[in-house]
């Protein structure tokens, strides 16, 4: 099984989470961790899970990375919106999302975005979109989220086994 993990991070948190479900993931299968920007293709993989932090209730756009940069955040030209919008369809492709967001309610959901993105490009998602939680603006994940990352990771692999079989 090969797996790709594509996400994008401003400030930190949802890096952090990426490489704690590509660790888990890492147990059986063979993985490749891409930030988003680095445009990986997607061809050759069995599983490709998606994460991004929640920026006004869902995906980042130009004007909230730009409100990001304000805070502090390193430039990032394009994040997963953009990512999956230039994505030819990937039909039947085993996917999941994840994202990162505020532990409020109402603050939102990009990985509930990115779900939808990844059914429209035809994707068989194998997961409810998952999301962890910082303690504010620009973080820090909340104490045992990376292990929650790593656990869901894990599960992702037995059901898309499942489902192949
Ligand atoms: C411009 C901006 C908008 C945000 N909007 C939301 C939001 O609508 N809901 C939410 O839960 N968190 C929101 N957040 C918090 C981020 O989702 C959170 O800090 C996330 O973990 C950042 O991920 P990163 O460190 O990978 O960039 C926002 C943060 C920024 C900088």
């Amino acid at each position: 099984m090969k797996a790709l993990v594509v996400y994008e991070s401003m400030f930190g948190n949802t890096e952090k989470l990426a490489r704690a479900i590509a660790d888990g993931l890492a147990e059986t299968a063979e993985v490749t961790l891409a930030e988003v920007a680095t445009n990986p293709p997607v061809t050759g993989y069995d599983l490709l899970i998606v994460g991004s932090p929640t920026h006004a209730f869902g995906l980042s756009r130009p004007t909230t990375r730009q409100e990001a940069e304000r805070q502090g955040a390193k430039h990032a030209d394009a994040g997963l919106r953009e990512y999956l919008d230039h994505s030819p369809p990937l039909p039947g492709l085993a996917a999941a999302a994840f994202c990162s967001r505020m532990d409020k309610t109402m603050s939102g959901s990009a990985a509930r975005k990115a779900d939808k993105r990844l059914r429209r490009l035809g994707c068989r998602v194998v997961s409810t979109p998952a999301e962890f939680r910082v303690g504010g603006m620009t973080g820090p994940l909340l104490d045992g989220e990376l292990d929650r990352a790593r656990t869901w990771a894990t599960s992702l692999l037995a059901t898309s086994a499942k489902d192949r079989s």
